[in-house]
């Protein structure tokens, strides 16, 4: 461990090149940080050092650190001795793909990374920083919670950045980065922020580590099965993304931030230059069973719209009966919100309903327009998710699109019915526009359900039941299941050859591009939780 920071022998210290000297021995000691014993310990963990971590996130040379030489002021526990510069994180900004990015860095090596009050301090100023700027915060986490030492003081730390993060919620884009053994205090902030990252085997996020509880729920697990990227990414929806390595997990940050505005007020950055490649249209025929019940993988009609083929998953493992993708569209940043009928035929359940509503509104926080593409048979019926709460989480769902206020479109590829139809940013619920393909079915629910409610007499007094039945099935569908029944009704604003879904969505969006929308004033709703 560094200790106390000793003037270099031979130079005098009223001579001015002798004092720079003594400033670059400083820093020298800062960024090498507690040695190379310590820098071997966390490389033979799998796990690159933090300034190793800003190099990879950042344009090359572009970190401007700040309070790279302060120290903590605690005593007790032997803290006296054990004063190294940067406290234990590192902080500053830089850029990506040129655009101010501000981070600050857990030093693992340094008291586990943990927290006391001059490292919290640090952060504090730099997401003040940020939100003054207005550019986006990253923060690559890998601390072991609170510093016991500092006691209270390292709680009180926290609470800053808890109320720091949620005051910066929906003004500037906060990404967590997990990269090592996170508990506590270190795995609430990023639950605040708009996306979490993690890197499998080598971080891990709980509330209570595997040792507390044993001690109390008898329960025995390893760091990873209790909290792992896989179990976040899979399981519990905590970590939006979920990377093999460090190197991919930070390009993939990257890649993300290049989507985004730096803040609220900004739209996201277009990218011009040679007009952007789609799909072909006709492929969108085949990849599109006409059969309401055939399953088919969503994330492909994605690749045919988008520009270039290229999304970015959010949640791409959890919920995976609805996709949510950021992509481009005539080179302007799109959010995708689309059942996704190879996972549980599409339904809308508890997950499903939470994972787009979240992502809707971090869209519309950012000013990114939503297509939401629809194939959808309902919301998942059964004991479980009635007891679950599916109707408050649906609403969060409903809850989220009704309050947004950017460019809405929605097109129904094949089925939509009931609530689920309403609730997935129908024109009722506010969308700007809305398409349908020739082959949908929009009702409140399927042909041979409805024909079971509202013709079961005739069908129960009929001589031939299962005829009657099949003849009011085909009567029902012929009456109502194709989008000229809503087409009709202004319901749907046209019906389009599934070949022109690019070309209409492009040019749906540049129409909206200048749409300007209020809420009522208000301090701010009450959404189902
Ligand atoms: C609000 C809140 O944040 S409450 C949560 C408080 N934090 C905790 O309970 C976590 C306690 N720490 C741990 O469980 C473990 O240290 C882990 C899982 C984070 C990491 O485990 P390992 O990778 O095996 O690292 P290890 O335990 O050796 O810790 C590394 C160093 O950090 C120190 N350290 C770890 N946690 C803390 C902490 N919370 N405060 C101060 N120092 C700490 C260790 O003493 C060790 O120091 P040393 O290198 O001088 O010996």
């Amino acid at each position: 461990m560094t200790v106390l920071h000793e003037r270099p022998a031979g130079l005098p210290a009223s001579d001015a090149r002798g004092r720079v000297a003594e400033l670059m021995g400083m820093r020298e000691q800062a960024a090498t940080g507690p040695g190379e014993k310590a820098t071997e310990a966390q490389h033979a963990k799998g796990k690159l050092t933090a300034r190793e971590r800003i190099e990879l996130l950042l344009d090359p040379e572009s970190f401007h650190e700040i309070e790279q030489l302060r120290r903590h002021r605690a005593t007790g526990f032997g803290l006296e001795t054990k004063k190294p510069y940067t406290d234990g994180v590192v902080t500053g900004w830089g850029t990506v793909e040129g655009r101010t990015v501000f981070v600050y860095a857990h030093d693992f090596r340094i008291f586990g990374g943990a927290l006391g009050e001059a490292h919290a301090t640090k952060i504090h100023k730099i997401m003040d920083m940020a939100l003054a700027a207005g550019a986006p915060l990253v923060s690559l986490n890998d601390g072991a919670g609170a510093r016991i030492q500092e006691g209270v003081s390292a709680l009180a730390g926290y609470g800053g950045i808890f109320q720091r993060n949620t005051k910066a919620s929906g003004v500037i884009p906060q990404i967590s980065v997990m990269l090592g053994p996170c508990a506590g205090g270190a795995a609430y902030s990023p639950a605040l922020t708009d996306f979490v990252f993690m890197v499998r085997d080598t971080s891990q996020m709980f509330i209570t580590g595997p040792d507390v509880v044993r001690a109390v729920t008898g329960e025995e697990i390893t760091q990873n099965g209790l909290g792992g990227a896989d179990v976040h990414a899979e399981t519990s929806g905590v970590c939006h993304f979920a990377y093999d390595d460090e190197e991919t997990c930070l390009a993939e940050v990257r890649s993300l931030l290049s989507l985004l505005p730096s803040n609220n007020r900004e739209m996201p950055p277009a990218v011009t230059g040679p007009a952007a490649v789609g799909g072909s249209g006709d492929a969108l025929l085949d990849l599109v069973p006409v059969e309401g019940n055939r399953p088919y993988d969503m994330t492909k009609v994605i690749e045919e719209i988008v520009d270039d083929g290229d999304y970015l998953e959010v949640h791409e493992r959890w919920a995976r009966n609805i996709v949510c993708a950021l992509a481009r569209l005539d080179g302007h940043t799109v959010g995708i919100v689309a059942n996704q009928p190879q996972s549980l035929a599409g339904v809308l359940d508890i997950e499903a309903s939470e994972k787009a509503a979240r992502f809707v509104q971090f869209c519309d926080a950012f000013s990114i327009p939503i297509v939401t593409l629809l194939d959808v048979p309902g919301f998942l019926p059964g004991v479980d998710q009635e007891h679950g709460g599916i109707i408050r989480h649906g609403a969060k769902l409903l809850y989220a699109y009704c309050n947004a206020t950017v460019p809405r479109i929605s097109l129904i590829l094949r089925k939509a019915y009931g609530g689920a139809y309403i609730v997935m940013d129908s024109q009722s619920i506010g969308a700007d526009l809305t398409y349908a393909w020739p082959t949908n079915e929009i009702a409140v629910m399927g042909a041979e359900g409805a024909a079971n409610v509202i013709f079961r007499r005739q069908i129960a007094a009929a001589e031939d039941p299962e005829a009657m039945r099949a003849r009011m099935v085909k009567e029902y569908k012929a009456e109502l299941m194709h989008p000229y029944y809503a087409a009709e009704r202004g319901l749907v604003d046209d019906v389009i050859d599934p070949a022109e879904t690019r070309e209409v969505l492009v040019s749906s969006l540049a129409m909206l591009r200048t749409k300007h929308a209020d809420l009522p004033s208000r301090k701010h709703g009450n959404p189902p939780q």
